[in-house]
């Protein structure tokens, strides 16, 4: 089988299954794309919080990398969790050498409330890493950060979409409203046009990952070779299901789940 969608992620471990890494791998593999990963840190967290996290040297980040870049064909990748600057300066020139879109989940806090990124990262990853980017997937609280500005209504996180395109030089950048209050409403920009994905608010608390599961599902897409705004729409009704059939596992938030769509 030479003709099979490869996806990478660079991002953090979450040993209960439910985000980082394991949350990509099983969403690549739900959505049969050839799943690929490289480990940035090991977080001790379950759906309850974060106890401890141990950051892989970085020449360790960079052997990984490497690895992937001289053995096997990339069609599309995202990152989730980098800790500190020198694992952003390390993954930004290796993603320079990878002729694929690439798909930033700006993760700084877990839905525990537990942060995951150092202060210094959090402007590194805006003003460096983002131009590199073909989406960058915001929650309401990172969308505030990178854009300066606190987002209330529907027409803020528009703004915010249209500013980090425009400001930051991210190809696309979608606002995810899983954090507004009505429905759970997302808005893409691409520099030319404002997309709307929107879906009936499920009453759950068992939402650990879904951002994780939700840029995954874009970047298997993407690898496949969907437009931007065709992989986004078909995310978006991925994450849909995973959250409406998320499993009451865990004493916090539990995970989604990831083969509430059959896609085959
Ligand atoms: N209760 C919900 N019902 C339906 N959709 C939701 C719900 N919560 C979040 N979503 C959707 O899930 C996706 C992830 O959005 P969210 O804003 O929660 O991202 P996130 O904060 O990065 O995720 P996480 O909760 O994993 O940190 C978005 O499409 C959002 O609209
Ligand atoms: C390693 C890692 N990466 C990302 C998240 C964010 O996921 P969530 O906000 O859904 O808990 C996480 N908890 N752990």
């Amino acid at each position: 089988m030479n003709n099979v969608s490869c996806a990478l992620t660079i991002a953090g471990t979450d040993p209960s299954g439910g985000a980082g890494i394991q949350a990509d791998l099983k969403t690549f593999q739900e959505l049969q794309t050839y799943g690929m990963s490289v480990i940035t840190s090991v977080v001790a967290q379950n759906t309850t919080g974060v106890t401890s996290v141990h950051h892989m040297p970085i020449n360790m980040i960079e052997d990984q990398l490497e690895v992937i870049i001289k053995d096997m064909p990339i069609h599309a990748l995202k990152t989730g969790m980098i800790a500190n600057k020198q694992m952003m300066e390390i993954i930004s020139k290796k993603i320079e050498k990878m002729d694929a879109p690439y798909v930033m989940d700006p993760v700084m806090v877990a839905t525990s409330g537990d942060s995951l990124i150092d202060t210094e990262a959090r402007s590194f990853l805006r003003e460096y890493l983002l131009p590199q980017t073909a989406l960058v997937t915001p929650n309401i609280p990172e969308a505030e950060f990178i854009t300066g500005h606190s987002i209330e209504t529907l027409e803020d996180m528009k703004d915010a979409a249209k500013h980090i395109v425009d400001h930051f030089n991210a190809d696309a950048a979608l606002i995810k409203g899983g954090h507004m209050k009505a429905e759970a409403v997302d808005f893409l920009y691409d520099g030319s046009a404002m997309h709307t994905f929107s879906a009936k608010r499920i009453n759950t608390k068992n939402t650990h990952g879904t951002g994780c599961t939700y840029s995954a599902a874009i970047t298997s897409y993407l690898a496949k070779g969907y437009s931007m705004v065709e992989a986004v729409q078909k995310s978006k009704d991925f994450v849909t299901a995973a959250i409406s059939k998320s499993f009451e596992l865990g004493y916090g938030n539990g995970p989604t789940n990831h083969w509430a769509i059959r896609e085959r």
